[in-house]
């Protein structure tokens, strides 16, 4: 005759596909109901909707038929949350990313019009400075031709891949995601304009990201395709442009700005980088590079100066090395300290 106990047998060489363990063993038969010749059976499963449930699904009308039942009715759930850590194994996390809605991450673009002018400098002690006062920071490196963070920054780890996800590397209180990190033997990337915006895309959505108040872009300089993936993907990032105190450089990067404005982006300010050199002897500053580019820029943007940096290099810590990150009793390292307040400012009000 048909019973509980005997249909439980049957289903004890059956095996739940992601644990390996028997489905009677680890509590997965949720009901068994028997009508005559026709066996209703419930069983919980650690992940539904797969190619695997598929499988388990013959192997359970097999057994049953095997104990006698004509005909079998079978309906699959996924283990709760609460089964799941009894039997050890974490819940599948819901998969966030940062494009998703309601997600309250500032994106800040650093771009400038050409290469050279500090703009990785810029974002990397923009975002250990914002670390430095408490926020919540990651970095992209997009930067994808010249991609040099993670040297910037003194890391020399890769980030953890678990799955599909990617772990950013955290240095200095900021979570890290730069192409460099996907290069082999630091050979050049030759990418077609749709892998770059792929990428890019992937950093948003395949990264897990800790919690984030700000999350810093170090775009390619110019204006070409992955500056204007950002303008597409984040409609409300916000910019910073970098640009030396020549004249000249200023007026490539308004470039930057024009397509900035043009796609409604917020402009935070402008760096000035390479501003001056203070002579350690008489304490005057040098114009080496010229003068007047950043107030240039700014005014053609409408909007405000938020550092001029001088030349300089940062102190060597042997310890920590890091050789483009300014430590904070630094001259230079307190300019990224202010600037970043300013930035925090103007943000949060
Ligand atoms: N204020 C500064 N004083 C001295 N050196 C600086 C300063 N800012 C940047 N540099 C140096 O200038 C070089 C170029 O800087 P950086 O790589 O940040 O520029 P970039 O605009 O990001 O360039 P690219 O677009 O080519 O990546 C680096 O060697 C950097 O260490």
């Amino acid at each position: 005759m048909l019973t509980q106990e005997r249909i439980l047998d049957a289903l004890k060489n059956v095996k739940e596909p992601f644990l390996n363990k028997s489905i009677v063993e680890i509590d997965g038969v949720k009901e068994i109901k028997i009508k005559e010749g026709l066996v209703s059976v419930k069983i919980a499963i650690s992940k539904t909707g797969t190619a695997e449930q598929m499988k388990l699904q013959g192997e359970v009308v097999n057994a049953v038929k095997q104990a006698g039942a004509d005909s079998v009715g079978l309906r699959f759930e996924q283990f709760t949350e609460e089964e799941l850590s009894k039997l050890g194994i974490e819940a599948p996390k819901e998969v966030k990313s940062l494009l998703d809605e309601g997600v309250s991450t500032t994106f800040i673009a650093v771009t400038s019009g050409k290469g050279g002018v500090g703009k990785s400098t810029v974002s990397v002690n923009l975002a250990t400075s914002l670390a430095r006062l408490g926020k919540k920071v990651g970095i992209i490196d997009a930067d994808i031709y010249g991609f040099s963070v993670p040297d910037m920054m003194g890391i020399e780890e890769k980030p953890k891949v678990k799955g599909e996800r990617i772990y950013p590397v955290n240095r200095f209180g900021v979570q890290v995601i730069s192409m460099g990190f996907f290069v082999h033997d630091n050979s050049p990337i030759i990418w077609r304009g749709p892998m770059l915006g792929k990428m890019l895309n992937n950093f948003f959505t395949q990264v897990e990201w800790d919690d984030l108040d700000y999350l810093i872009l170090d775009l390619p300089p110019g204006t070409g395709d992955v500056a204007l993936d950002v303008h597409t993907m984040l409609p409300s990032s916000k910019e910073i442009i970098v640009t030396t105190p020549h004249p000249t450089a200023a007026f490539v990067a308004a470039r930057a700005g024009v397509m900035a404005i043009k796609t409604d982006h917020e402009i935070l300010g402008v760096v000035e980088n390479m501003a001056y050199f203070k002579s350690q002897l008489t304490g005057e500053k040098e114009f080496v590079f010229g003068q007047g580019g950043g107030e240039r820029l700014a005014k053609e943007l409408q909007t405000e100066i938020l550092a001029q940096i001088p030349l300089g290099q940062p102190e060597i810590d042997e310890k920590d090395f890091a050789p483009s990150i300014y430590a904070t009793e630094h001259p230079i390292g307190q300019l990224y300290m202010k600037m970043a307040q300013k930035v925090i400012n103007k943000i949060e009000g």
